[in-house]
């Protein structure tokens, strides 16, 4: 009985929620401390489930140099390994989101504190299928960020050590935030790229394309040594 008398209150949850722009969104945080594989991952991801990969490092990048005038503020917060106020970042998440067609987003690299966390939910009332974390080793890490090479501000041995200090402070704790919440996939991130890749699949499967589950009947004989 209690089931039917509840179940309008759970309908008008689902229309309410994690809707943007008039449509119903999935949202994937990829976490994970600098240089633990969240960019090169999302690109698989992209490539093998169709998510739209929005990085919050490289919207706040691509501000800096369209000559916002913001610019200047997030290119030294950047160099500084500070994280920005997250209504400059939510902006561009919330406008990249509804500008794209796809309704399944990966955000890379946010939200990296509470106050991102709490205001994303509250501007946005989108709140994560799940959070994807990248752990690694600091070690390990730095190795990486040393030999990226992509000419960044902050890939350099006292960027990188700040960096590394707002990741224990202020990042660990959204991710502590959402393992209580049992939100959180962790893969073991250490590993070689391939082999990442794999734990990330098996965590994806539920998102591969329909047309990659089953193969239509007639696409049987194709396969078959006697076709
Ligand atoms: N599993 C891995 N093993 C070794 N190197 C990796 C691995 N994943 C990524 N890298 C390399 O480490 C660097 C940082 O990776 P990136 O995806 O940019 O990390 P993040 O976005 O978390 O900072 C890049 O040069 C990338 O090619
Ligand atoms: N949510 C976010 C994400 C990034 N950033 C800034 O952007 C920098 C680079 O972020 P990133 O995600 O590109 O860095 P990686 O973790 O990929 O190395 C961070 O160190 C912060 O200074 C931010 O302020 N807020
Ligand atoms: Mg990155």
């Amino acid at each position: 009985m209690g089931t039917v008398v509840d179940a309008p209150a759970v309908v008008a949850e689902e229309v309410t929620e994690n809707m943007l722009g008039g449509k119903k969104v999935t949202a994937v945080f990829v976490l994970g401390g600098p240089g633990s594989g969240k960019g090169t991952q999302c690109a698989n991801i992209v490539e093998h489930f169709g998510f739209t990969h929005l990085s919050a490092g490289d919207l706040l990048r691509a501000e800096i140099k369209s000559g916002s005038e913001n610019g200047t503020m997030i290119e030294n917060m950047i160099k500084e390994g500070k994280i920005v106020p997250s209504e400059v970042t939510i902006k561009l998440l919330q406008e990249a989101m509804i500008k794209n067609e796809n309704d399944k987003f990966l955000i890379d690299g946010f939200p990296r504190n509470e106050e991102n966390r709490a205001a994303f939910e509250n501007v946005t009332k989108i709140s994560p299928a799940f959070v994807l974390f990248f752990d690694c080793s600091e070690k390990e890490m730095e190795k990486r960020l040393l030999g990226r090479n992509q000419g960044r501000v902050d890939d350099n041995i006292e960027t990188i050590k700040k960096r590394f200090k707002t990741f224990v402070e202020s990042s660990l704790p959204v991710i502590e935030h959402y393992n209580s919440r049992d939100k959180v996939k962790k893969i073991d991130a250490a590993k070689p790229i391939p082999e990442v890749f794999e734990d990330v699949k098996t965590i994806f499967a539920p998102y591969a394309p329909k047309h990659l589950l089953a193969l239509p009947f007639p696409s049987f004989p194709l396969l078959s040594p006697l076709g």
